[in-house]
C-alpha cells in the first residue's frame, strides 16, 4: 500500500464524527490494506513482515512497534522540528517551525504547510516522485529506531529529513504525528479492536486457511463474539498488528489459539478503590492481601532444560518497560528459585536492614536506573512480593480463579508469594488492614477469589483499600430515599461544611448559580454525598434522627435543617463544579455520627481548602 493512500484515508477517517462511522471507516481501511497485500503477495511471511496490515494497524495507533516491544523511535519534538525545517528549505529554521507550532498547536498541521523540496509538486502530477510505501516507511523507521551511540541523534535527524522530503502534505502530517506518537485521528485502541472484528470476523469475505476451515468454526461471528475474541487475543499478545493478521488469516479459531508467551509482557490488571463492606457485599468471601507500597513488576522467566536457560529472568514495569537491568538482585532471586517457565505479577519494595518496608520513593531510586546500578544496590535494598501467577510450566492461568492462580504461585515461588487470606466479615478485613499498616505497608487489596486475571482492566474484582488520609466532620443537609428493600430509609446523604466563617470566600448562594442538587442552607457549602460504609442499623438510626428535620422534599430528594454531624473518610479532595464548596470528596465513606459535636463544631470550608492543598 502506498503511504499516500494511507495518509489520505486516515484524513477521511479523522473527519468522521460518530464512533460507529469511525469504526466502519477503519474497518474498510484495514480490509483494503489486508486485501491489497494478499493480491500482490500471496507468500506473506508468518510473522507478517511483508504484510501491510500489521503496519497499518500499528500506524493508526501511532506506533511503529507493538506495545510489548520495548524498542522506541526516541524522536523528540525538537528533533522532529529540525528535520521538518531542513526539508522545508534553506529559508526555514527550526525556530520558524516552532513559531508555527505555537500558532497551529499541532505538529501535523505545521508539517502539512511546508513545500518539501518541490517533491510534492511533481507528485501532484503523478510523476517523478519516488512513492513511499507503507512497508518502506516502516522499514526506515525501524532502522531509525535501531540507531544508537555517538552521532545517532544526527543520523536520526538525517533519516527523518530524508523521509519528509518524500512526503506530500498529508503524508508529512501523518509522518510527523506518527514519529511523535500523537496521531489525533480519533482512533483509539477500542476502535481498532472493533474494526478488526468488523473487517475480518463479521463481514469478511476472504476464505480462512484450511486449518481454520477444518476446525469447523463458523466463518463469520456475531459482532459481540467477534469483539470478545479480538479483545482476548489482544490481552494475551499485546500486539494489534499480529491480532489483525491472525483474525484475517485464521478467523476465530486462530484468535483462540493465541496464548501468553514468556518474555512478552501483558498489561497489568488494575484496581478500583473500595471498602471492606463493598468487597463483602460484592464477593461474599474476600481474598485479602497486603497492599505493598512499591513498584509493579511482571516477572518472565524460562529456566530452560538441563540448566540451559532459554530466557533469563526479564522484569517489566507496569507500562511494560524492560527494567531488568536496574534490578539485578530480583533477577538473581528469581533465577535461583524458579524452575519452570513462568509469568508472575508482583510488587518490588524497598526495605531497610531488618527487612521492613520503606516508602515508595525509595524504590524509585532504583527502578529505572541505567547507571550506577551496583552502587545503588548497596544503598537501597529491594524485595519482591509476588501476588499472582499468569503462566506456569506451559499452563496459561489467566482464566483460572485467583485462588487457583495463587496456589500455583505458592508452588512456583514460595519464598516471595504474598499471603492471601480469605475473610467474609468487614471486621476481620479491618484487622488485616491494621496488621498490614502496623507492618509499614500501604493497606490491603481486596480481591474476588473467583475472578480471572483480566490484563489492562481496572474492574471491580480488585479493590484497593487504603487508610483515609483524614476524616472530615460534615453536616448532613440532604438525603435521597433508598431503593428496593431500603425504600423506607434514606440511602445517600448530602454533606456540607460550614462556610460562614470566611464570608469573603463563602460560595455565591445566588439561586442562578446553584446546582439543582445543592440543598445547602445559607452558611453551608456542600462537598459530596456519602452512601458507602453505612450498615443497615446505622441507616435506620440516621433515618429516624433526620426525618424530623426535613424542610423540603422534591421527588426522592429531601433537604434537612442542619442538625447532625457525621464523620466521613475519603481518599482525596478534588476541585469540582458539582458542589457549592467548589470541592468534592473522592470515595467518601461513612465512619459514624459525631455525637459529641454540634453543627458549629463541624469542619469549615477553609479546612477543606487546606486539605485540598489550596491554602
Ligand atoms: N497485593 C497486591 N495486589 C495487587 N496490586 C498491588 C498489591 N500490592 C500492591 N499493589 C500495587 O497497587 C496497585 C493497584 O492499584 P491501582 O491499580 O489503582 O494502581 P495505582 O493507580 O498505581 O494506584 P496506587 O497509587 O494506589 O498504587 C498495583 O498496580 C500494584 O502496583
Amino acid at each position: 500500500m502506498e503511504f499516500a493512500a494511507l495518509a489520505e484515508r486516515a484524513e477521511r477517517v479523522a473527519a468522521n464524527d460518530g464512533d460507529i462511522e469511525t469504526t466502519l471507516a477503519v474497518a474498510d481501511l484495514l480490509a483494503d490494506a489486508g486485501a491489497a497485500d494478499r493480491d500482490e503477495d500471496d507468500g506473506t511471511e508468518p510473522d507478517g513482515s511483508t504484510d501491510d496490515l500489521p503496519v497499518v494497524v500499528r500506524f493508526l495507533l501511532g506506533r511503529v512497534f507493538p506495545a510489548h516491544d520495548t524498542r522506541t523511535l526516541d524522536v523528540g519534538p525538537a528533533l522532529c522540528r529540525e528535520a521538518i525545517a531542513r526539508a522545508a528549505g534553506q529559508n526555514v529554521s527550526a525556530a520558524d517551525v516552532e513559531d508555527r507550532l505555537a500558532e497551529r498547536g499541532e505538529i501535523g498541521a505545521v508539517a502539512a504547510e511546508y513545500d518539501f523540496g518541490g517533491q510534492q509538486g511533481l507528485a501532484a502530477f503523478g510523476s517523478g516522485r519516488d512513492a513511499l510505501t507503507v512497508a518502506a516507511l516502516d522499514a526506515e523507521l525501524r532502522d531509525l529506531a535501531a540507531e544508537s551511540g555517538d552521532g545517532s541523534e544526527s543520523r536520526k535527524r538525517d533519516a527523518l529529513f530524508g523521509l519528509f522530503t518524500r512526503c506530500s502534505p498529508s503524508e508529512a502530517a501523518f509522518l510527523a504525528r506518527l514519529v511523535l506518537g500523537e496521531m489525533r485521528l480519533g482512533v483509539g485502541e477500542g476502535t481498532v479492536r472493533d474494526a478488526v472484528a468488523e473487517a475480518f470476523l463479521v463481514r469478511d469475505e476472504t476464505p480462512k486457511d484450511a486449518d481454520a476451515e477444518a476446525a469447523d468454526e463458523p466463518r463469520l461471528a456475531a459482532p459481540e463474539d467477534a469483539v470478545a475474541a479480538v479483545e482476548r487475543a489482544l490481552q494475551v499478545t499485546n500486539d494489534y498488528g499480529r491480532v489483525a493478521v491472525r483474525a484475517r488469516d485464521e478467523g476465530l479459531a486462530g484468535l483462540r489459539e493465541e496464548s501468553l508467551r514468556v518474555g512478552r509482557p501483558v498489561q497489568a490488571m488494575l484496581a478500583q478503590a473500595g471498602t471492606a463492606t463493598d468487597a463483602v457485599d460484592a464477593f461474599g468471601e474476600v481474598a485479602v492481601e497486603t497492599k505493598f507500597d512499591g513498584a509493579r513488576v511482571q516477572v518472565h522467566y524460562d529456566p530452560g532444560t538441563d540448566g540451559d536457560s532459554a530466557l533469563g529472568p526479564r522484569l517489566y514495569s507496569r507500562n511494560m518497560d524492560d527494567v531488568t537491568e536496574a534490578l539485578p538482585e530480583i533477577v538473581e532471586f528469581v533465577a535461583e528459585r524458579v524452575d519452570v517457565p513462568a509469568i508472575l505479577d508482583g510488587e518490588v519494595v524497598a526495605v531497610d536492614e531488618e527487612g521492613n518496608p520503606l516508602p515508595f520513593q525509595e524504590v524509585l531510586r532504583r527502578f529505572r536506573r541505567k547507571h550506577d546500578v551496583d552502587r545503588m544496590r548497596e544503598t537501597v535494598s529491594l524485595r519482591l512480593h509476588a501476588f499472582d501467577c499468569l503462566h506456569a510450566d506451559g499452563d496459561d492461568l489467566l482464566d483460572r480463579p485467583l485462588r487457583d492462580r495463587h496456589e500455583r504461585l505458592r508452588r512456583v515461588l514460595p519464598d516471595a508469594a504474598a499471603d492471601l487470606t480469605l475473610a467474609d466479615d468487614p471486621r476481620a478485613i479491618a484487622a488485616a488492614e491494621r496488621t498490614a499498616l502496623d507492618a509499614g505497608h500501604e493497606g490491603v487489596m481486596l480481591k474476588n477469589p473467583d475472578a480471572a486475571y483480566t490484563p489492562g482492566d481496572r474492574g471491580r474484582d480488585w479493590l484497593k483499600r487504603k487508610p483515609d488520609v483524614e476524616t472530615l466532620d460534615a453536616v448532613v443537609v440532604g438525603a435521597e430515599w433508598g431503593e428496593g428493600r431500603r425504600a423506607e430509609l434514606f440511602g445517600t446523604f448530602l454533606l456540607a461544611v460550614r462556610a460562614e466563617d470566611d464570608a469573603s470566600d463563602a460560595p455565591d448562594r445566588d439561586a442562578a448559580d446553584r446546582d439543582d442538587d445543592d440543598l445547602a442552607p445559607a452558611g453551608y457549602a456542600t462537598v459530596g454525598k456519602v452512601a458507602t460504609g453505612i450498615t443497615d442499623e446505622a441507616l435506620a438510626d440516621l433515618t429516624e434522627r433526620l426525618e424530623p428535620h426535613v424542610v423540603d422534599e422534591t421527588g426522592t430528594t429531601v433537604a434537612f435543617d442542619p442538625e447532625l454531624v457525621v464523620e466521613v473518610g475519603y481518599e482525596d479532595i478534588q476541585t469540582s463544579p458539582t458542589y457549592s464548596a467548589g470541592y468534592a470528596l473522592r470515595f467518601p465513606r461513612f465512619v459514624g455520627v459525631r455525637e459529641d459535636k454540634g453543627v458549629d463544631d463541624a469542619d469549615s470550608l477553609a479546612r477543606v481548602r487546606r486539605l485540598a492543598g489550596d491554602d
